[in-house]
């Protein structure tokens, strides 16, 4: 069976660079995971983002070796318009995406643009709105909107046109805690309702690790690590290492297997943490009686 995206032994260098944004990258994603993406500034993230919906090589100069595949065709070789089909990308501005005048015109835009039916349009647009709770702002400019509220229309607006693969490059590194968390219950919602893949690269770990089935790190252009979640994590030392710091409590039981005193998987989230916490209470007060 082939994988939704299949990235073979690629290496993009923009014209006039030195080094290239990313190298010799091999990944791999079927049909339905949440891969979150982390790294820090110019480690090639968005370069990767760029090289699976099309813009690169499209609309930036630069070489290319290796291939990205997407349901088993290079980006390049789909025919114009047919791309975006497969993979949106909601970037972290996304007043830059927003052409239209209210918000119900921009979430209808892109579906028109992809000639579907009325019919259609009105299904996706009445799933979307009640999905990211847009209902009220319908009819306000677009560009009149909170920061948070922005996110959640361009998100709507790249769903609106059903791609099997939905990047998000940094959604809520413009926001506050509370719309960071809106954006990502949306997220949430749509993992459980929908078949979507969904790449999110994101700085905010305590908000990524629950969705994510699996998780990559990129480190200087390449793809340092990328395993299931907690596989991933199991790698914490080394991540620590790199600059990569996980949630409080996956650290605290890190520090607690370094001294010894916890030996099991580490948590992934507050709840799991609490779990070990208490049943490793209840193991000692069990030794003691
Ligand atoms: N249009 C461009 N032309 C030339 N070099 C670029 C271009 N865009 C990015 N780069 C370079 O490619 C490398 C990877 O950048 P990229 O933006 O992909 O990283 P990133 O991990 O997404 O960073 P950030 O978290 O800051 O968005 C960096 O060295 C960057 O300077």
């Amino acid at each position: 069976m082939t994988s939704l995206i299949d990235i073979k032994n690629y290496t993009w260098r923009y014209l006039y660079t030195n080094q290239p944004a990313v190298k010799n990258i091999n990944l791999t994603l079927d049909e339905g995971l949440f891969l979150g993406v982390i790294g820090p500034n110019g480690s090639g993230k968005t370069t990767l983002a760029y090289s699976l919906n099309g813009l690169i090589p499209g609309q930036y100069h630069g070489i290319k070796e290796g291939e990205v595949l997407i349901d088993g065709t290079e980006v390049e070789a789909y025919a114009k318009g047919t791309l975006q089909r497969q993979v949106g990308v909601v970037f972290s501005d996304p007043e830059a995406q927003f052409t239209a005048m209210t918000v119900e015109d921009e979430l209808v835009f892109g579906m028109e643009n992809l000639g579907m039916s009325i019919p259609e349009i009105r299904e996706r647009l009445e799933w979307v709105v009640s999905l990211t709770d847009l209902q009220p702002l319908l009819l306000k400019p677009p560009y009149e909107i909170s920061g948070g509220q922005k996110q959640r229309v361009a998100l709507a607006a790249v769903l609106a046109m059903t791609p099997r693969v939905m990047i998000l490059d940094e959604p809520t590194s413009m926001l506050d805690p509370i719309s960071r968390k809106r954006v990502f219950d949306v997220l949430a919602k749509l993992k459980k309702e929908q078949k979507n893949t969904i790449i999110v690269i994101e700085h905010s770990l305590e908000n990524l690790i629950p969705l994510a089935d699996r998780m990559a790190f990129m480190l200087n252009g390449e793809l340092v690590l990328e395993d299931e979640t907690r596989a991933f994590f199991a790698q914490i030392a080394m991540l620590m290492e790199k600059g990569i710091f996980p949630p409080d409590a996956m650290q605290f039981f890190h520090q607690l297997a370094l001294q010894h005193m916890y030996s099991g998987a580490l948590p992934l989230t507050v709840e799991e943490a609490t779990q070990s916490l208490r049943a490793s209470l209840a193991r000692a007060a069990g030794g003691q009686s």
